[in-house]
């Protein structure tokens, strides 16, 4: 197996005007070119996908083949009847009547012909479909349930890729490439078998194009489809590149590097079309090479077909109904061809499908596992080690004793463990050394579903999905009902900008909630938690600074939200936390200071530091 990987971002050769190069600002990690030999393993693993199916209908299917093949190989067996025996007969009685009869038969055979092709294209199109519809679905299961780590180690996009493009990939596979490649081998097998029983000295001398022709049509091809991949290549990095410059837009004005996108992109745009120019020369070569092939089996045909009905081996009505079967001959092989790179690629497609449905969720259920009974909230963390890279160590030894109901403020520099330590408590990611408990229970031993049922998490990023309000806010328990979900707003001080809304609880919101500011988003993520009504609570606070009153409201709510929960407050802004029962400073992975803030104030230690600091810069 042989993969030639494209080399990261084909380097643009354009520097800016301090002398850096663009391309270094731009990095866009390309797919791999897919150049591997044909996977049997893959290919019946792809296949086991078609078997609920296959008992139902592919017989139909192959019936349907079978029948379509049958009637388009008798037409011209028809034709040379009608020449031999009705038009031109050896013994000069023409037949009016036979050839009457023989344009019906062909007239009967078309139509069946066209209806089989009707229904075989109606079942292999079901077949299809619910074959996609079950990988992409699979897909997306597994996706959900996959743990943090994997999502650390790849881009969004490319996942998404994944979802789409490779699931696509296969749609053209199972519903027009597996049924066309029945059809085409019936059809081969069938004119061979003809051609060698009308004359197998011409049979013989004809086929000699054959392999040129495969070899000619599969090689091409093949090079043919990596120089498209190619294109799309280019056109996916500038897509990518306008995705992220329209995403980027303000930035991009604030800093006016309109200018350097522009050249970027420009050249981009070239190298994109000079590929495509490329794949497009390959592709006008191809017709005509596969012509000239094909042109050189019908001069061997006729040379020979003429000597063959000058020695009486051969009739006019056969010759003409051998190049009938000839003609139908090289238009399967160039679409096995054409298969077989179809099928390359729905194979690089599924490696990649299955890579993802192979990967084992790290963080899944021990053999056994109880679900966690209703928690009273009291937290252990025993001696936690954790790396997320070996060898890197984001926590070195971490002791935590907290009781139900208290509230613990985990302050440090940046990068100092504090979502590390939020991670670890949802169970987002595994313990490397050491245990958190939770009511004395190991987290490990717990259903991850029971653990996580019973946490509330609001994160610094709130994530708004696409819908109205009130679905946004139901997300926290999917049957609460609008009261309850009213409720809990008005308990936040979301109740009042939403009902200032064009439509209230009912607005719509954009994916992400761009319309909303950030302080409403936290307000709403607030609302979701606390409707979630969980007895652990997880606060990793928004850095983004926050108007006065918008503040006094987001205090407010907080206090609300965090009564008789135990709660864990990742703090940027220490005046939220001032209240903590627990105050624990982190440094470089470690313990360094706790107490409340009163105790650490007069402690003068590294939080009095950082309290001064954020005063002076206020
Ligand atoms: N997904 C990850 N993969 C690898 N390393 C990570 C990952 N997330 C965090 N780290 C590293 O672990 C260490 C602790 O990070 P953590 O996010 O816990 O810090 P933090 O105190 O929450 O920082 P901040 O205040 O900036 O949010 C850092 O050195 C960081 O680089």
């Amino acid at each position: 197996m042989k993969t030639e990987a494209l080399p990261v971002n084909n380097p643009v050769k354009t520097k800016d005007f301090k002398g850096t190069k663009i391309e270094d600002r731009f990095v866009y990690q390309d797919d791999e070119i897919i150049d591997k030999a044909f996977d049997w393993k893959q290919f019946r693993r792809l296949f086991t996908y078609m078997k609920p199916y296959a008992k139902q209908l592919l017989p139909l299917v192959g019936l349907m083949t079978i029948l379509g093949t049958v009637t388009k190989l008798t037409v011209p067996y028809l034709t040379s009847l009608a020449i031999d025996k009705a038009i031109a007969p050896a013994d000069g009685n023409t037949s009016l009547t036979l050839l009457y009869s023989l344009t019906a038969a062909v007239v009967i055979l078309y139509l069946v012909q066209w209806a089989a092709s009707v229904y075989r294209i109606k079942y292999t199109n079901i077949i299809g479909q619910k074959v996609i519809y079950d990988l992409r679905s699979d897909l997306f299961k597994h996706i959900q349930k996959l743990s943090f780590n994997f999502f650390d180690k790849r881009p969004a996009g490319s996942v998404l890729v994944r979802v789409t493009n490779d699931v696509n990939s296969l749609q053209e596979l199972f519903t027009n490439g597996v049924v066309n490649l029945m059809i085409d081998c019936v059809q081969l097998l069938g004119i061979v078998v003809i051609l060698l029983l009308i004359n197998w000295k011409l049979g013989l001398a004809v086929m000699v194009t054959v392999p040129i022709m495969f070899i000619i049509s599969t090689k091409l091809r093949q090079r043919i489809r990596i120089a498209w991949q190619d294109v799309r290549m280019k056109n996916s990095r500038i897509n990518s590149h306008l995705n992220e410059s329209i995403q980027g837009i303000r930035v991009t004005q604030a800093y006016t590097q309109e200018q350097q996108n522009m050249r970027y992109f420009d050249s981009m745009n070239l190298t994109s079309k000079k590929s495509w120019d490329k794949a497009s020369a390959m592709n006008q070569a191809f017709g005509p090479m596969i012509e000239i092939t094909g042109g050189i089996g019908t001069f061997i045909l006729f040379v020979m077909g003429v000597y063959l009905i000058q020695s009486g081996e051969l009739t006019i009505g056969l010759l003409v109904a051998f190049s009938n079967y000839v003609g139908n001959f090289w238009d399967p092989i160039n679409r096995l061809g054409q298969m077989y790179n179809q099928l390359l690629v729905a194979m690089a497609s599924s490696e990649r499908i299955f890579e993802f449905i192979d990967e084992e969720p790290r963080i899944a259920d021990k053999p056994g596992a109880k679900p966690l009974p209703a928690i009273t909230g009291n937290i252990q963390f025993k001696n936690v080690v954790f790396e997320y890279e070996k060898g890197r160590p984001a926590l070195k030894g971490i002791d935590l004793d907290v009781r139900q109901g208290q509230s613990i403020a985990l302050v440090g520099h940046t990068g100092s463990g504090k979502s590390t330590i939020i991670n670890l408590l949802s169970r987002f990611y595994d313990t490397t050394g050491g245990s958190v408990l939770i009511d004395g229970y190991d987290i490990r031993d717990i259903t991850v579903r029971s653990l996580r049922s019973q946490i509330g998490i609001v994160l610094q990023d709130t994530f708004i999905f696409s819908g109205t309000i009130r679905e946004n806010i139901r997300f926290g328990r999917l049957e609460a009902t609008n009261q309850e979900i009213e409720e809990a707003a008005k308990a936040v001080n979301a109740h009042d900008f939403i009902t200032k809304l064009p439509n209230g609880y009912d607005t719509q919101v954009e994916e992400r909630g761009n319309v909303l500011s950030m302080g409403q988003r936290q307000l709403l993520s607030f609302a979701r938690a606390l409707l979630a009504n969980p007895r652990i609570l997880i606060l990793d606070e928004a850095t983004a600074s926050i108007d006065t009153e918008t503040e006094l409201k987001i205090q407010e709510a907080l206090k609300v939200l965090l009564k008789g929960r135990t709660s864990f407050i990742v703090a940027h802004r220490l005046s939220t936390i001032r209240s903590a029962d627990n105050i624990v400073v982190l440094d470089h992975g470690e313990i360094k200071e706790s107490g409340t803030h009163q105790e650490l104030m007069n402690r003068k230690g590294i939080y009095c530091g950082l309290v001064e600091a954020q005063f002076r810069y206020l």
